[in-house]
């Protein structure tokens, strides 16, 4: 039935979508297959948009609960399931039917069903109620994102346990929960159940929250946090879980023994969903299931390129959409042969990731931590917002903004930061990095006052005066 396209696409969220409507919009005959029943992708159906509508109700009820800190006087706010419930589903269901219409009327063939590789330029097409065909491409991207971790703890396969896609769907909200990781969705999770009145509890592993994040922010979480009564259990694994009427019984390896909680999320990461592509039988390279890209979004396979979870060291959703309009670009360049001269690239030495707890936390560029294993030498400013006009009328308590730069050049490599709004302000660190301003020039640009944004630039004015 079809003829061999230009470009296939696998997996139709953020990064599959960006990559055929680009491919497409550039006149080449292209396809997306995806496997799901409901399109959508992660990041409207169970991942950026519910977790931000239901951290925006925390927000506002924790605000509330604050009011004296603020000279106000406000009752203990009240939860209404229904109302929150409805909020949510019809927030959800007009992003996706915005998605769903901008996939039907978009110039590229959407064909339901699963995809696996037979060989570099065919893959094996399986639709519902189908005979599988092969379908023949000159190129392909790769974007079959993630799928959420769970770790082989005894007993816990058989408990009604939650992942990130079941809190999502708005259940119940238990009076106690446990929280197994406290990387991005350990994080912002909890703050979402303590916002909404839960007692919540953190059980972490290492040392420190937050896995390989920044120390100083790390530092700054536990504290505001535990200021707020999240509880953190660390250098702590779970032995084995169990559930019965009384709710959750977790046996623990650190100082804390046992927990009981009536509900746990399991929030230990995400794998790449790359099993059953037949990627080993092709040959490509990928590490602990994760395609390995290049900054052209290139495999090691030419003529295969990959986008988003499935492939990207950031996996964050701008990204990931940034990544698919590369892969597609390149894709139909590498059937030149000059294709490299003029090769888009993803934006890997600026990239960003922000988590929305309360407060909020950034990371841009280069890290501190990074720079120390690397062996970069570079110069550091801070700002805390404790000591800074806006931050002191936010209420920030323990909140700062850093920025790190080349001793040499004065060039901005890195920002980081934890605070009121950071991730809003933060994009303009990252467009500076980007731009590779130095010091210098970021010191030209005015900044209205009082604002939150200004914190980065006395950051920035402390570099300088590091500097000499
Ligand atoms: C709870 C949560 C909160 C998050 N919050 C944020 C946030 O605030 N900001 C942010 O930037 N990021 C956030 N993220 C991450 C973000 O959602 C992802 O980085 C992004 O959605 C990944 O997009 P993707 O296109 O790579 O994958 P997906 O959207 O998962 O798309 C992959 C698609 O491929 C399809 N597929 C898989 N295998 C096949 C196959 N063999 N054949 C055909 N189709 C296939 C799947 O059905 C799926 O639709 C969050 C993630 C979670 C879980
Ligand atoms: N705001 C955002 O951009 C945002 C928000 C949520 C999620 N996300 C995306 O979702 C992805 C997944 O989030 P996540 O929090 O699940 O993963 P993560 O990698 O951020 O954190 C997982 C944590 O679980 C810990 N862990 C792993 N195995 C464990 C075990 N057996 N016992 C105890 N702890 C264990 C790790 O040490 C780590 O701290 C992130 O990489 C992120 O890209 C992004």
């Amino acid at each position: 039935m079809y003829s061999p396209f230009e470009l296939i696409v696998i997996g139709g969220g953020s990064a599959g979508h960006a990559a055929a409507r680009t491919a497409a919009e550039l006149g080449a005959k292209t396809a997306l297959v995806e496997s799901a029943d409901e399109l959508g992708g992660l990041c409207i159906l169970r991942g950026c948009m519910p977790s931000k509508a239901l951290i925006e109700t925390a927000n506002r009820m924790r605000m509330t609960r604050e009011a004296a800190r603020f000279g106000f006087r406000a009752g203990e706010p009240q939860l209404d399931l229904p109302a929150l419930r409805e909020r949510l589903h019809r927030l959800i269901d007009d992003f996706r039917q915005d998605r769903v219409h901008a996939m039907e009327k978009a110039p590229y063939a959407l064909l339901r069903g699963s995809a696996r590789f037979r060989s570099a330029k065919e893959i094996l097409f399986q639709a519902e109620n189908s005979e599988p065909r092969m379908l023949e491409a000159r190129t392909f991207v790769i974007a079959t994102g993630s799928l959420p971790s769970v770790p082989q703890v005894p007993g816990l396969k058989d408990t009604p346990f939650w992942t990130s896609d079941d809190v999502v769907q708005l259940p119940d909200i238990p009076k106690r929960i446990a929280i197994l990781g406290s990387g991005a969705i350990g994080m912002e999770f909890a703050h979402l159940f303590e916002g909404f009145g839960c007692a919540v509890t953190v059980i972490a592993r290492g040392k420190r929250i937050m896995g390989n994040s920044d120390p100083d922010i790390a530092e700054a979480m536990e504290a505001e946090s535990r200021e707020r009564g999240i509880r953190f259990l660390k250098e702590t694994e779970a032995e084995s879980v169990s559930h019965g009427p009384d709710g959750f019984r977790l046996k623990l390896s650190g100082e804390t023994s046992e927990l009981t909680a009536d509900a746990l999320l399991v929030a230990t990461g995400r794998r790449p969903a790359t099993a059953g592509l037949g990627l080993e039988e092709i040959g490509i390279a990928m590490e602990k299931g994760r395609i390995l890209i290049d900054e052209r979004a290139a495999t090691s396979l030419r003529c295969i390129y990959a986008a988003g979870d499935c492939a990207s060291p950031v996996p964050v959703v701008h990204l990931a959409v940034l990544q698919g309009e590369v892969a597609a670009r390149n894709a139909l360049l590498s059937l030149r042969d000059d294709h490299f001269s003029s090769a888009a690239e993803w934006p890997r030495h600026s990239a960003m990731s922000g988590w929305f707890t309360e407060p909020q936390c950034v990371q841009i560029g280069l890290s501190e931590t990074a720079a120390k294993e690397d062996g970069i030498e570079v110069i550091v400013g801070r700002q805390t917002y404790a000591d800074h006009g806006k931050g002191m009328i936010a209420g920030s308590r323990h909140g700062f903004v850093k920025v790190l730069a080349d001793p040499a050049s004065g060039r901005l490599l890195g920002a980081a930061g934890i605070g009121p709004d950071v991730v809003e302000t933060g994009h303009l660190l990252q467009a500076a990095i980007e731009q590779q301003l130095t010091l210098s020039d970021y010191l030209r640009i005015p900044h209205y006052h009082p604002t939150l944004a200004e914190a980065w630039s006395r950051a920035v004015e402390d570099a300088k005066e590091c500097s000499g």
